[in-house]
């Protein structure tokens, strides 16, 4: 039973190393350092290595639960400026197989980075009633940036996935800052835009149907 667990693990690392590491894209192979014999915890258990940055919001508390439920992860890092020995204790306590480790504060990022396979970004400050998202990014752009620094030094062949608001400044933020480090790589840099992708569906057909038009499909 383990043994089948295992191939399932070894086949889906496989298929996401495949992912990143596309045949078409072999001329730039070298560059990108995620292969299978990367995604090692220490110890040597099969896995990717994630750690997540602002572990102990609204966001990172769920996510964190399912990045230790989840087989792909063997190593799970929780890093915030506040709370994470209470969170990384609950989470720790999960009967699943990653091993969870606690951060706190500035001066425990560069550890709570190295060597990870995967850094996820919902650190910073949500909108509160009468906020834009331009006063978001007066706000999460720093902290995505010294975070994105911690990153290029830490663990630069890392994927890093941005959830911070506005997506769409911080990613362009992050890139800067990988480009002046010299580990900018467009296939390893991503932010999660769905909620914005739902949410202006939801405006669109809402319109439509405020104005009597018929919809059909919104995308
Ligand atoms: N991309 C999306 O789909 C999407 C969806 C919802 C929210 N968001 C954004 O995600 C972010 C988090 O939202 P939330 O509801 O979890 O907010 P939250 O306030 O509940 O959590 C944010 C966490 O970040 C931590 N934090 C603040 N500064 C930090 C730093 N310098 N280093 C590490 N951690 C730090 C805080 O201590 C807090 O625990 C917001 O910017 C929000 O706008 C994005
Ligand atoms: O900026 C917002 O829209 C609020 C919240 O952070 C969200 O992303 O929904």
């Amino acid at each position: 039973m383990q043994e089948t667990n295992n191939s399932r693990v070894n086949q889906r690392i496989a298929t996401i190393s495949a992912h990143l590491n596309p045949p078409r894209f072999s001329h730039m192979e070298g560059s990108s350092g995620l292969g299978r014999a990367d995604c090692r915890a220490k110890g040597g258990s099969t896995g990717f290595k994630v750690a997540i940055l602002g572990a102990a919001g609204g966001i990172g508390q769920p996510l964190s639960l399912l990045m230790k439920m989840n087989p792909l992860v063997s190593v799970l890092h929780l890093y915030d400026v506040v709370n994470t020995p209470g969170v990384t204790a609950d989470i720790s306590h999960m009967d699943t197989g990653a091993v969870v480790r606690g951060f706190l504060g500035q001066q425990q990022l560069e550890e709570a980075l190295t060597g990870m396979d995967l850094v996820i970004i919902p650190a910073g400050v949500p909108r509160k009633p009468g906020m834009t998202r331009d006063d978001l990014f007066n706000i999460n752009a720093g902290i995505v940036k010294t975070l994105c620094e911690g990153i290029a030094k830490c663990c630069p062949k890392a994927i890093v996935n941005l959830i911070s608001n506005p997506v769409n400044s911080t990613v362009p933020i992050a890139a800067e800052v990988f480009k002046k480090a010299g580990t900018f790589d467009p296939n390893r840099l991503l932010g999660v835009t769905m909620l914005d992708v739902v949410r202006a569906n939801t405006f669109v057909v809402t319109t439509k149907l405020a104005i009597g038009l018929s919809f059909f499909v919104v995308n």
